[in-house]
C-alpha cells in the first residue's frame, strides 16, 4: 500500500529546489530519445545493424527486474554507445538533463570501458572533457566516481583504481563498486578499495541490493573497505543499520529504481526510505539510472513528499542532508548550503 499525505510540495517547488545528485550511473542515465538519436545516426552508416530502437527496447511501459535489468548494459547500451562521437554526445546530454533539473551539484560513476578504438583511459578522457567544457558547467560542478563492475578481477579493479588516481587532478572524486549483484566475491576488491583510499580517493560501494548479496559475510567485508557512502542499501539487518549511522556513512537512496526494478517490496510507501528518514544519518536521494527509470531527481523528491507528507521546509531539510555526505570538499559544501538557505527565504 502506498501512503497518501498533505504536502505544500509541487513539481514546480520540487523543480526549482536545490539539489544534489550523487548515484547516477553515466550509462544509465542517457535518455531513449538520446540513444535513439545515435542508434539512428549508427544506422545511417550500417543499415544492417543488428541493434533494436531504443525507444522500444526501453519504451515506459517496460518493466525490469534484477535479471533484465543488469545485461541491458553489456548486451545492449554499451555497443551503441561505442564511439568516440556517441560518447561525447551521450555525455553531454547526461549533463543538460540534469541541469534543466535543478541539480546543482553532480557526481556521475561511470564504469571505464574500451570500444572502438577508444581505450579505457581514452574513455575517461572523453567523459572529464564534457564535463569541462560543458557549457553552463557554473550552474552544476561535476565530479567523476570511477565504478569497479563486480564481474572484474581484482587486477582490473586495481587498474580502475590507478586511473582514478591518474585523473584525481581532473576531478575524479572516488571509486565505486557496482555490476549485477548476483555475480562476483568482493572480497577480492579488498586492495584496490585500499590503495584507492590511501590515495585520498572517497569509496561508495553498492550494498545489499538484493538477497544474494546480502550475506553477513558480504557486508562485513565491504564495511571493511572503509567505505564513506553506501548506494541502495536494502537488505540491511537493523544491527547493521546501527552500525552504518554509528559510522556516519552517508546512504544513496534510489527509490523510483527499487521499486520499478522490484528490488524492494510494494511501492513507495514501503520503501526504507521511510525508516532512515526519521533516523541520524545523511541521506541523498538519487535517481540511478533515469534514462531507464525515468524518473529525474525532482521528481524523487515529490515522490517522498506525497507519499511521506514531507513540507517544503523539510525537503530543504532533505536536500541539505546530502550535501552532508558529497565528496567533493568543504567549499562545495558551504556553498550549496548557502544556496538552500537563499531558497528557503
Ligand atoms: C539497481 N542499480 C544498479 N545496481 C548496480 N549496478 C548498477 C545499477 N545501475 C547501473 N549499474 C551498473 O552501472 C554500469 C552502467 O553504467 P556505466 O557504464 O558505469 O556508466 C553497469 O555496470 C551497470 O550494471
Amino acid at each position: 500500500m502506498t501512503q497518501s499525505a498533505t504536502t505544500d510540495v509541487d513539481a514546480a517547488f520540487t523543480l526549482s529546489l536545490p539539489k544534489v545528485e550523487l548515484h547516477a550511473h553515466l550509462t544509465g542515465s542517457i535518455t531513449p530519445q538520446c540513444l535513439h538519436e545515435i542508434w539512428q545516426q549508427r544506422k545511417l552508416s550500417d543499415p544492417n545493424l543488428a541493434l533494436g530502437d531504443p525507444l522500444e527496447l526501453l519504451s515506459k511501459d517496460k518493466t525490469w527486474n534484477a535479471t533484465t535489468f543488469f545485461p541491458l548494459f553489456s548486451s545492449y547500451i554499451y555497443a551503441l554507445c561505442s564511439t568516440r562521437e556517441s560518447i561525447i554526445y551521450s555525455t553531454n546530454s547526461v549533463l543538460q538533463n540534469f541541469k534543466e533539473d535543478g541539480v546543482v551539484y553532480l557526481e556521475l560513476r561511470t564504469t571505464p570501458r574500451s570500444s572502438e578504438g577508444v581505450s579505457k583511459e581514452a574513455y575517461i578522457g572523453l567523459v572529464l572533457g564534457c564535463i569541462d567544457n560543458f557549457e553552463g558547467k557554473e550552474a552544476i560542478p561535476t565530479y567523476l566516481i570511477l565504478s569497479i563492475d563486480r564481474r572484474s578481477t581484482a587486477s582490473q579493479a586495481m587498474e580502475v583504481v590507478d586511473l582514478a588516481i591518474r585523473y584525481k587532478e581532473r576531478g575524479v572524486v572516488g571509486v565505486d563498486l557496482c555490476g549485477d549483484p548476483s555475480k562476483g566475491d568482493v572480497s577480492v576488491f579488498k586492495a584496490a578499495f585500499t590503495k584507492a583510499k590511501q590515495h585520498g580517493l572517497k569509496i561508495t560501494l553498492h550494498f545489499a541490493e538484493v538477497p544474494a548479496s546480502s550475506s553477513e559475510l558480504e557486508l562485513e567485508t565491504l564495511l571493511r573497505f572503509g567505505p564513506d557512502r553506501l548506494g541502495h542499501v536494502i537488505h540491511v539487518p537493523e544491527e547493521m543499520a546501527h552500525e552504518i549511522m554509528r559510522r556516519r556513512i552517508g546512504l544513496e537512496l534510489c527509490i523510483s529504481c527499487n521499486v520499478q526494478a522490484s528490488l524492494t517490496e510494494g511501492g513507495v510507501g514501503e520503501h526504507h526510505f521511510g525508516w532512515w528518514k526519521d533516523r541520524e544519518c545523511s541521506i541523498a536521494l538519487c535517481t540511478d539510472d533515469l534514462g531507464i527509470f525515468g524518473s529525474p531527481l525532482s521528481n524523487e523528491y515529490l515522490l517522498v513528499a506525497e507519499t511521506f507528507g514531507l513540507s517544503r521546509k523539510e525537503l530543504l531539510k532533505l536536500s541539505g542532508r546530502a550535501v552532508e555526505c558529497i565528496f567533493g570538499g568543504e567549499e562545495e559544501k558551504q556553498r550549496l548550503l548557502a544556496l538552500l538557505v537563499r531558497q528557503e527565504k
